[in-house]
């Protein structure tokens, strides 16, 4: 668990909002050849902070991202490092930051081919950047190519070239880097995979950009990190009783009956006062037998589930986990829908609105989440672009905050505020972690935290848990970690400054 304790550093700006950034910097003040400066400084400092001295060859691009390349290109020499530089294109066609600064170079520019990779033992990748506006071909794919192929060690100037900064996806080719760099802000490709997988290690400098540029902008997008939550985490008070900390109902199918208990377990753990799991009739022994500190109440044939919800005090309602694709599991999320208290739907609960989406959004009256798979997305929605993106459409089009699962789980809210889960090992893929994560999620909201940042809190938790519990990992495993998790939350600093309860 790291202890930042800026939350400003977990923002997230596509390379629109970047541009934005760098141009509010320089109408403050700022020069563009400055900034540059400062990007190639932190460059070549990167190189000399993980390489040993040795022939480093800077691939230098077109764009301003090839600028950042001829700043390392110049440090690095004045280090003493061997330095070959080739330029995709020609000195006279730069635009005018870069061009100064390949002036301040002054050495020689070889041609842009292979021979420039013989006896390199790091290459600095400055070709594309925020740039990139098209797929990776000719020149540069041969080049990215040949370097993935010989396994040479990259630092890459941004971003990996290739690497689409806004939705962390690879256009053409790209090659993967040990180290990247990026200026001032992460962006959503450094986090959404596949880009993450291609960045490395990420170096994110400080290039003289003033933070309250970002003040104002719309639709940013955080990487998950406690300092975005914390402060409103809900922490029992001396003077609690188990009614004041919320009464968590879980909807049990009769089939996958381990489903409804992961959930229930792990909504208990996360601090619930109280958790209730209504099972149907048949299989209520069944609950009842394993579950010591969660209720079982029978749910019979007739569905009295309205009888079940009477009680008010059960305030966040859980359908979903093994319920079965069913008339009857609609029927029951429709009824907690109708309540307008808290609801966390998962899995089946989503599934069984398929064939009409409509009539699900329209039944979402009150705090919701819904925590759909990338099938079950597709199921219910037709957003289109980044992971990311498609959250935020599903947000807005359900009216419902939605948890994007994978491994890059994005959660977005209706209002457009958006954050990336990184820490889920991938140890997590497998049978009834995703129960869990909905009992996670439903036992905070229980507590009186809003939708959006209890599943928030819920992802970083859940991807936590399971670092924290290693190889070996099965989803029972989850809720007893989190004890451990939470003590460590605790103890992690208060962050005034950037949260998520701030609507954008
Ligand atoms: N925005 C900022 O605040 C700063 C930006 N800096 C650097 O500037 C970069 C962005 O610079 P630019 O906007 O000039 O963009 P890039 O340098 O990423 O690339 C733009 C150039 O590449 C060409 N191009 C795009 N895709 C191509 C493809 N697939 N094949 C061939 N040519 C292609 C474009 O036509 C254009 O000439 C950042 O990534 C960063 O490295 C830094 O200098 C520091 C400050
Ligand atoms: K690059």
């Amino acid at each position: 668990m790291s202890n930042r304790t800026d939350a400003s550093h977990s923002v997230l700006l596509t390379p629109e909002q970047m541009a934005a950034a760098d141009e509010a910097a320089i109408a403050a003040g700022a020069q563009g050849v400055d900034l540059m400066e400062a990007a190639g400084l932190a460059v070549a400092a990167t190189v000399r902070r993980h390489w040993p001295m040795g022939p480093v060859t800077v691939l230098c691009g077109p764009g301003n991202n090839g600028g950042d390349g001829f700043v390392a290109a110049r440090h690095l020499r004045a280090w003493g490092w061997p330095v070959r530089l080739g330029l995709l294109g020609s000195v006279d066609r730069l635009a005018p930051d870069a061009a100064h600064h390949a002036g301040l170079w002054g050495d020689a520019i070889e041609p842009f081919d292979s021979a420039l990779l013989e006896g390199a033992s790091v290459v600095v990748d400055a070709l594309f950047g925020a740039g990139l506006s098209r797929p990776i071909e000719g020149l540069a794919l041969d080049m990215l190519r040949d370097i993935a192929g010989r396994g040479l060690p990259v630092c890459a100037v941004d971003v990996p070239s290739g690497l689409d900064g806004a939705t962390g996806q690879v256009l053409g080719m790209a090659a993967p880097a040990r180290h990247t760099v990026t200026f001032f802000r992460k962006k959503p490709g450094h986090v959404l995979l596949p880009g993450r997988q291609l960045c490395g290690q990420i170096t994110l400098a400080d290039i003289g950009i003033p933070s309250q540029v970002v003040e104002g902008m719309d639709e940013i997008a955080f990487e998950n990190e406690p300092a975005l939550w914390r402060d409103m985490f809900p922490w029992p008070h001396a003077d609690d009783h188990k009614y004041a900390r919320g009464h968590v109902l879980v909807v049990g199918g009769e089939i996958m009956t381990g489903a409804a208990r992961l959930s229930a377990m792990a909504a208990a753990r996360a601090g619930a006062g109280l958790v209730t799991v209504a099972a149907p009739a048949p299989v209520w022994p069944v609950y009842a037998a394993v579950l010591t500190s969660v209720m079982v109440q029978p749910l019979d044939d007739a569905s009295n589930l309205n009888d079940i919800l009477a009680d008010a005090r059960k305030n966040v309602l859980v359908v979903g986990p093994g319920a079965g694709v069913s008339e009857a599991t609609r029927q029951h999320v429709l009824a907690a829908l109708d309540t307008g208290r808290g609801v966390v739907l998962d899995a089946d609960a989503i599934t069984s609105f398929g064939p009409a989406p409509q009539s699900l959004f329209s039944a979402i009256k009150g705090p919701c989440v819904l925590t759909p798979h990338e099938g079950e997305y597709s199921r219910l929605f037709s957003g289109h672009g980044s992971k990311l993106e498609r959250a935020r459409q599903a947000a807005r089009q359900s009216g419902a905050v939605v948890l994007l699962k994978g491994a890059d789980t994005v959660i977005a809210a209706p209002d457009g505020r958006a954050v990336i889960n990184s820490n889920a090992p991938p140890t997590l893929a497998t049978g009834g972690t995703g129960d869990v994560l909905t009992g996670f999620i439903a036992g905070l909201m229980a507590q009186g935290m809003a939708p959006f940042l209890a599943a928030s809190a819920g992802a970083w938790l859940h991807g936590e848990a399971a670092r924290q519990f290693g190889p070996g990992l099965i989803s029972e495993d989850l809720p007893g970690m989190l004890p451990r998790v939470l003590r460590r939350l605790k103890a992690y600093p208060s962050t005034p400054g950037v949260t998520l309860a701030v609507p954008t």
